[in-house]
């Protein structure tokens, strides 16, 4: 077992906090061990955040361990408060099995079901949960907790101090269910670490704790840095803005694209974060740190991770409309390759008469005014497949409909959007 792999993940800035870092050596160097990851569905995708556990449970699996996915079909029904503001809206069951397929059917593309002792494998809580018996449950596992302890947790303290906005019941109990999940992978899958965001600090720790009472015996936790948007806000299912790994939520050219607009100063710690690129090589374009180098790093990062998510293909079809977006050869592009470019691309939105192109750029979600519209065209900074266009009375005519179908409007370098003439 690799002895440096714990440094890795540090160097890597993969770690936030581990629950015992000597005993997770010692068991790192001693033997292979399971360890597992939950996730709720409660959406019908996962996203960019949930790569970060799903990337380190692989790491896991390349060294040898055996990485558990729980999804949480139990858990989604009652949502996990940990740092909400708010309380959640009830899920339905039948949603829930819904989204719980398809998660299921995206988790496959990362991990290696198929290795041997060490493959993945996918549960569910449900299967635990679904018949427990609540005298049961509140005598044998409830005793265990303090409430005292639970109500000073700083995934739900917030919520205790709030008039407006308080915890139910049925939220305030997430947390013996996760930690219930922890004693039973435990016992019945031999499971010997948790690995989670770091909102799930709390979460894992009561687990820890809950299979020591049953068991005597000690488990781990291990949590990676909250992945945030650019508001600062985490990434989450619930939370707006996010980027998914569905497709048709957002396209594998928006999802290349984010990429290639990553900051410069997020590109190193991405790459190290959801890549498995060499953190040497990483190191060593860091340390260039020259345009030139940048510019290259977020190909690479944007590549890495597009030909993970969405596969070889899709990655070569992306590049090559990025390619002719940005060297303005949008004349080599054939018609199959704009039914593509809508597919898999960049925001489109159908038109019907030839409008002209002040309200287009309004209906295209450029600007909001008409004044806005005449500053945009006048500045230069329109132009229309390809070609600069500073009339501010411009209106649209057959000459612009490539294939008779498409007209490609773009704003300054980067937004571009595709009108399908119908
Ligand atoms: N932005 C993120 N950065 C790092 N880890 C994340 C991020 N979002 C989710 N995770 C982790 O992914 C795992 C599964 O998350 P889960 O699907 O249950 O919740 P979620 O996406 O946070 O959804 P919700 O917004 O409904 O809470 C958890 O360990 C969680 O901490
Ligand atoms: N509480 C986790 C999901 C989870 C569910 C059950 C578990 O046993 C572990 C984790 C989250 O919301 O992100």
């Amino acid at each position: 077992m690799n002895i440096q792999f714990i440094d890795n993940l540090k160097n890597r800035g993969i770690i936030s906090q581990i629950t015992d870092e000597k005993f997770l050596q010692n068991l790192l160097l001693k033997k292979n061990f399971s360890l597992y990851c939950g996730f709720d569905p409660t959406a019908d995708s996962l996203h960019l955040g949930h790569l970060l556990p799903l990337m380190c449970l692989k790491r896991f699996q390349n060294i040898g361990c055996k990485p558990i996915i729980l999804l949480g079909g139990a858990t989604s029904l009652i949502g996990d408060p940990s740092f909400k503001e708010g309380e959640r809206i009830l899920n339905l069951h039948k949603d829930i099995e819904q989204w719980t397929e398809k998660i299921c059917s995206q988790i496959k593309k990362f991990l290696n079901f198929n290795c041997g002792e060490n493959s993945a494998i996918i549960i569910n809580n449900y299967h635990w949960f679904k018949n427990i018996n609540i005298l049961k449950f509140l005598r044998d596992i409830g005793k265990y907790f303090s409430v005292n302890q639970m109500i000073n947790k700083e995934s739900v303290k917030k919520r205790f101090f709030r008039k407006d906005k308080g915890i139910s019941f049925t939220e305030f109990s997430y947390s013996l269910l996760q930690a219930y999940d922890f004693t039973y992978v435990y016992k019945n899958y031999n499971v010997m670490l948790q690995i989670g965001g770091s909102d799930q600090w709390g979460n894992i720790t009561a687990g820890i704790d809950l299979t020591y009472r049953f068991y005597k015996k000690k488990v781990l936790g291990l949590t990676i840095p909250l992945l945030t948007k650019s508001d600062g806000k985490k990434f989450g299912k619930t939370e707006e803005g996010n980027i998914w790994i569905d497709k048709e939520k957002t396209t594998p050219y928006s999802f290349y694209q984010f990429w290639i607009n990553t900051s410069d100063t997020d590109v190193y710690k991405f790459m190290k974060l959801f890549t498995f690129i060499d953190i040497h090589k990483i190191q060593e374009m860091e340390k260039k740190n020259d345009v030139y180098t940048l510019k290259k790093a977020k190909e690479k990062l944007a590549n890495e991770m597009t030909r993970i998510v969405h596969g070889e293909k899709i990655l070569s079809f992306v590049r090559k409309i990025s390619k002719i977006l940005f060297t303005d050869s949008l004349y080599q592009l054939k018609e199959k390759d704009f039914e593509n470019l809508i597919k898999n691309g960049i925001p489109t939105i159908n038109l019907f008469n030839n409008l002209d192109l002040q309200q287009t750029l309004i209906h295209c979600q450029f600007i909001s005014s008409r004044t806005q519209a005449k500053n945009l065209i006048k500045s230069n900074a329109i132009s229309i497949n390809s070609k600069k266009i500073n009339n501010i009375n411009y209106i649209f005519n057959n000459h612009d409909k490539i294939f008779n179908r498409f007209t490609l409007l773009c704003r300054g370098k980067k937004k571009y959007c595709l009108i399908q003439w119908i």
